[in-house]
């Protein structure tokens, strides 16, 4: 049976991903992304599965930066869930207002801002390393109130002050699980995702060199992002999502067209999108426009041009 690794503990929403992706494999709680993308690069898991982004609060930091530091990990699959919060309360509080602290993950307490000034008004919010482990903590008397996934309270028994808690209605965060690379990639299936990161250089242009070659080939992107690149300040790691998958010649030709422009560029991975959005093809763009152009310009070398 194959081990997934994920971030955990017990009741994170990270946890209902995995079990989603897991396909029977036995799941293994981690305290931290680092460490799940450790654990894996050790051999000790097969794969991890990490929370990356949110369509309230963005790119999940920790997940961007440990994909591109380290030995080279990809995405093979994603899972996208609704997210909204049940909040927990430490036993033996009777009134709202005896809440002075409220824990949870900070991209969790991010989505729940507007409603704690009103629901939570002495409550400062604590960052936890996540959803779960805020439950954890106000278990053992830490803190007064957690913002948790709705399955926590399954795991950790606690009175429930309020549940479906969201400031943006319909919110939603995006899963990977990712492994290592010495695996066959997922087959394509018309309604791909693709992932690299690029350290484009520090000079006038090179981020729309980059995009312009994507862009010339009718590529959509569905997500930029820029992290630090740690070295000099200034200096930026471009994240950079895509439609369509690598086995496809389109986008073999504009990997390839990055790798000439920028040496420091990392494949993130290929894989289905959860939601099946099928890729978006411009008329001049599709692989067989590809495969068309390149057998032309053999035709042209061997004196055959028709
Ligand atoms: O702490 C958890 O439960 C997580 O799975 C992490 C995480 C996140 O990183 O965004 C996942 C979904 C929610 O947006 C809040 C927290």
């Amino acid at each position: 049976m194959s081990r997934i690794a994920y971030f955990g503990p017990e009741g994170t929403f990270t946890e209902q991903a995995a079990r989603e992706l897991a396909r029977g494999a036995e799941l293994i709680p981690v305290e931290t992304i680092p460490n799940a993308f450790s654990v894996v690069r050790k051999g000790e898991a097969d794969a991890a599965c990490v929370p990356v982004e949110n369509s309230v609060e963005g790119a999940v930091p920790a997940t961007l930066d440990g994909l591109a530091e380290q030995e080279p990990l990809v995405a093979v699959a994603e899972a996208l869930l609704p997210v909204h919060f049940s909040v927990l309360t430490r036993p033996g509080i009777t009134d709202a207002g005896d809440i002075r602290t409220v824990a949870s993950h900070p991209h969790a307490l991010a989505q729940v801002r507007l409603w704690a000034e009103t629901h939570l008004p002495n409550a400062r919010p604590v960052a936890t390393s996540s959803t779960a482990a805020a439950a954890v903590a106000v278990r053992a008397g830490e803190f007064d109130a957690a913002v948790t996934a709705p399955v926590a309270v399954r795991h950790y028994p606690l009175p429930v002050l309020a549940t479906e808690v969201a400031d943006v209605r319909d919110a939603r965060t995006r899963f990977l699980l990712v492994r290592r690379p010495d695996h066959p990639l997922p087959a394509p299936t018309g309604a791909d995702r693709t992932s690299i990161v690029a350290a484009a250089a520090n000079r006038t242009g090179a981020l729309a060199e980059l995009l312009t070659e994507l862009a010339g080939r009718g590529i959509n992107l569905t997500r930029l992002d820029a992290r630090p690149a740690k070295g000099n300040f200034g200096e930026y790691r471009f994240f950079i999502d895509f439609e369509g998958h690598v086995a496809e010649p389109r986008i073999g030709d504009a990997l390839a067209a990055l790798r000439r422009r920028c040496r420091n560029v990392r494949f993130l991975g290929s894989h289905p999108r959860a939601d099946g959005a099928r890729a978006t093809i411009e008329p001049f763009a599709g692989n067989d426009d590809f495969v068309d152009a390149a057998e032309w310009v053999e035709a042209v070398r061997r004196g055959e041009q028709a």
